[in-house]
Formats: structure tokens, sequence, C-alpha cells
């Protein structure tokens, strides 16, 4: 097919009003070598600065031996093919930096009702009926996305045609959906500490009055979600939330947590109501201390967000006056570990390399162990980065604290590569417990019936002071990507 002229032109061109869209635009060029015609009109140079004369996108047939700039009103990103073998389309968002698809990227992401389910929004073609060199027929910058024809093959699902297909990439989805990482992100870009704000040196004494607090009213009885989206915005951003005005209850309590997600069932059942036992599964069934910790360490998937609500207290030689000690303990784990990296990075280090196992041993469900022949367990510190690979664990990555002391279980699969290893583990272990105990990071609150809290079991760190009495505590547990999930149905980034 002869490639037609772009009927679209666009005032000034690349060269001329905006000489940073030249550099951004040369720098994919220049990147990839690509051949193009020079042809006829106004097209020229080697990356076809045009000029143009029209507002309005239309069609644009390059053939396959050219690559061009396709313009469209300057407001619309612009677009440019690069012919070479794997082809890809470069996005110009007029940001100074253009973004890289490859054309059979764009293709299994299909947005239309054909490839992606209307209401599921799962994938619907069969990704490897597409041709694996497919290149773009034509591409046009709309006011809705970028529109793709493809050329008729038998990728069209299940209809059997060899019509030709055509797809629209919304603009705003092709910006947050870059399948390269791009330069600014080489270094790994914060995680969910990007709004998050860590909090220490608080005073130690009785919940301070600066602790982020919402109203289990304004939680659970404002006709909008202002007060929903406050209190899931300061469990994201501090790790950890009071909820005063709860009546004292189970039954509020469960409804608290069920604003958010479902319980997360485990084999200590779903909505926990406890107190000390007799024949405990677990030690936070005894009256004895916990020194900081977070929970379910020895799971695959940890509880993402826990709720205690202390119901009462009582004295066991006289009920009818509050029992001694019980008080909660919180730290903000990101912080201890910010410190800890920054003082004894060598300690870090250790506790975000080695693996350690944790176990839950004391229930009839059975023993849970996260290592068998294929799982060595998890770090203590447990981070991320946009490439998938963190060659150097820093605070900016820490994604997930997996501690408890009291659950660390002798591996099967030997983690350790020798002797100093070992002692370099236990020395940072030894440093770390020592910060999360130590004032400036040892939050100390006697909770109050009426006055629950809820924190993110993967940040912030908890635990209690040996007590006597009857102390009853209700409770329950989400999951993090529940959590997760029901912030952004607020509009919270989380
Ligand atoms: C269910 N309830 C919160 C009452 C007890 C949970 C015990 C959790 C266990 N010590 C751990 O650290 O995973
Ligand atoms: O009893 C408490 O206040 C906390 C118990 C605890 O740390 C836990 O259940 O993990």
């Amino acid at each position: 097919m002869k490639p037609r002229t772009p009927s679209v032109l666009f005032r000034g061109g690349y060269g001329f009003q905006y000489p940073w869209k030249r550099q951004a635009l040369r720098r994919f060029a220049n990147n990839t070598s690509f051949s193009t015609r020079k042809r006829a009109s106004s097209l020229s140079t080697r990356w076809n600065t045009v000029s143009t004369s029209q507002r309005t996108p239309s069609t644009w047939t390059p053939s396959h031996t050219q690559t061009r700039c396709m313009a469209s009103a300057s407001s619309l990103p612009q677009v440019l093919i690069n012919d070479m073998a794997n082809q890809e389309v470069i996005v110009d968002f007029n940001t100074g930096t253009a973004v890289r698809y490859p054309s059979f990227w764009l293709r299994d992401h299909c947005p239309c009702a054909e490839c992606q389910h209307p209401s599921t929004h799962q994938r619907q073609l069969d990704t490897f009926t597409i041709d694996p060199e497919i290149k773009v027929s034509s591409v046009r910058s709309t006011p809705s996305g970028l529109e793709v024809s493809w050329p008729a093959t038998t990728d069209i699902p299940d209809t059997g045609s060899s019509a030709t297909h055509t797809s629209v990439y919304p603009w705003e989805w092709l910006e947050t959906h870059p399948p390269f990482i791009q330069a600014s992100n080489k270094t790994p870009s914060p995680t969910r500490q990007t709004a998050q704000r860590t909090w220490a040196h608080v005073p130690p004494s009785a919940a301070p009055d600066n602790l982020p607090r919402v109203s289990y009213d304004a939680i659970m009885n404002t006709p909008d979600t202002d007060g929903l989206k406050h209190f899931l915005q300061n469990i994201h951003t501090y790790g950890l939330c009071f909820m005063p005005e709860t009546p004292a209850t189970p039954e509020a309590t469960q409804s608290l947590i069920e604003r958010i997600a479902h319980i997360r069932a485990t084999h200590y059942g779903g909505f926990w109501d406890f107190t000390s036992e007799v024949n405990p599964i677990d030690t936070a069934y005894t009256n004895d201390p916990l020194p900081p910790h977070t929970d379910t360490t020895y799971f695959t998937d940890p509880a993402g967000l826990q709720l205690f609500h202390l119901l009462s207290h009582t004295s066991s030689r006289d009920p009818g006056k509050p029992g001694k000690g019980g008080e909660s303990t919180f730290v903000d784990g990101f912080a201890a570990a910010a410190y800890l990296h920054k003082h004894f990075p060598q300690h870090y280090h250790a506790l975000a390399t080695y693996p350690i196992t944790s176990a839950a041993l004391g229930s009839p469900a059975g023993a849970f162990l996260n290592t068998n022949a294929s799982l060595h367990g998890y770090p203590v510190l447990n981070h991320s980065s946009p490439t998938g690979r963190v060659s150097s664990p820093s605070p900016t990555m820490l994604v997930q604290i997996r501690w408890n002391n009291l659950d660390r279980f002798a591996p099967m699969t030997p983690s350790f590569p020798n002797h100093t290893a070992l002692k370099s583990w236990y020395a940072a272990a030894r440093e770390w417990a020592r910060i999360l105990e130590s004032p400036e990071f040892l939050l100390t609150v006697k909770l109050q019936p009426g006055e629950p809290v809820i924190f993110d079991n993967w940040r912030v760190l908890h635990g209690r002071l040996g007590f006597e009495g009857k102390r009853r505590v209700c409770g329950a547990y989400t999951g993090m990507d529940d959590f997760r999930a029901r912030c952004r149905s607020l509009g919270i980034e989380a």
C-alpha cells in the first residue's frame, strides 16, 4: 500500500515551536536507528519535521519501511513509529519525555470489549494467537486516546473473521502503564512510603493527642465516605489509627473492620474475642508480656491490618477494680528500620538479606511453617523494586516487616552460609530488638474500652506488657490486598 502523506499537519513542527520535544523524540529516534524515506511535500530531516495547517487529527498510514512523526492538535500527545524489527509506537505526552510501547504489547493489551471482558476486565484475547511480529497498520492521536489499526489476522477472538482490528488506548492509561522501566525510575521509587509519614520520638506515655483518630460515627454513620476515607488515609499514612466513641461491644467492633473489607479468617478464627486461657494455642492467649512483633510471620501472605479493642480488664482479686498491666505497645517499623539503616547499615543489610523461618505450632489445625523444600523463609526486612531485583536494599524500597522472635523457628533448609553470617544476623537482630524497645520508638498505650486501634501489620509492630486479672480483647485481621483495594475505591493511592 503506497503510504499516504499524513493529511494531518501540525503547526510549527517539533523543530520550531517545541525544541524540547525535538530532544525527547530525537532521543528515541537516536536510540533506535530507523530508516525513513525522504518524501515530497513538507516532510524534512531524518524524522520528518512537518509543518501543519490543520489542527484536527486524522488517519495516517505508514509503510513499514517508514518512520514518521504523527502529530495532531498540539494538545494531544504526539506519536512516532519505530519500524525496526520489534516495532514500537513511541508516544510523547508533552511532558519532555516519551514512552515506548511495543506493537505486540499494545495488541495484547487492547481494551476493547472483544479483547477484554467488559465487566471483569479479564483478557479474552488469546495472546498466543497474535502474530509475534505484528506491526500497526495505522495510528491516530484522538481526544479519547491513541487509536491503532491492526492488520487483518486471525487473532480476532472467536469471530473467525480476518477483519482488521482497531484498538483505542486512553491517554491516561498509556501514560500510567509504561511497559519499560524509565530512566526516571532506575533508582527505586519509594514504595508504599510515597505518601507515608513515619513517626517516632512519640512520648512513650498514654496515647498522646497527636495520634491519628477518627470517631466510630464518622467512619460508620456519615452518609458520605469522608470519614471512612480519612480513617483509611490515616492507616496508610501513619500505619495506625484509633477509633474513639466506638460502642464497647464485639458487634460494633466487627462492623468497623467490615466497613473496610471482609475479615481474613485464620486458624485463630475470624472475628476473635479472647482472654487468657489455660491451654493456649499461642502466647497471645496468656497474660505474659509480648515484645514488639508483627503477626502471622509464618504465612506466605501475612495479615494486612489488625484491629484490637480492649473490652474489659478487671482485677482477679476484686472484679470491681481495674486489672494491672496489659498496656499495648506500638512501633513504626519503617521509622525504626530507617534508623537502623542510618546508624547500623551492616545490620540493616543482614536483616534484609538472610531469610529466616517462622512457625505457629500450637494449633490443632496443624503446623504453619514458611519453609519447605522450595521455600526458605523470608528476611525480617522485605523490599521491592521496579526491576524486581533488590541489589542494595534501603528503606525507600521497604514494603514489609516480618518480625516475631517468639515465632522464629530453626529452619529445615539452612539459610546461613557460615558461622560468621549467622553471628552477623544475631548481632543485627539484637540491635533491631533494642531499637524497637527503645523509648524513642516504643509507643505505650493503655487501650480503653470504646477506643479500639487498627494498624498496618506489615509496618507497625505491636506487643503488650504483662498483666494480671481478666482481660478481654476482641478484633480481627484483613488482608493487605483487600485494604489497598478499598483505599483505591476511595481514591487513596495505597
Ligand atoms: C488472633 N489473635 C490476634 C488473638 C492472636 C494471634 C496470635 C498471633 C501470633 N502470636 C503471631 O504473632 O502471629
Ligand atoms: O493482647 C494484646 O494486647 C496483644 C496480643 C498480640 O500481640 C497478638 O495477639 O498478636
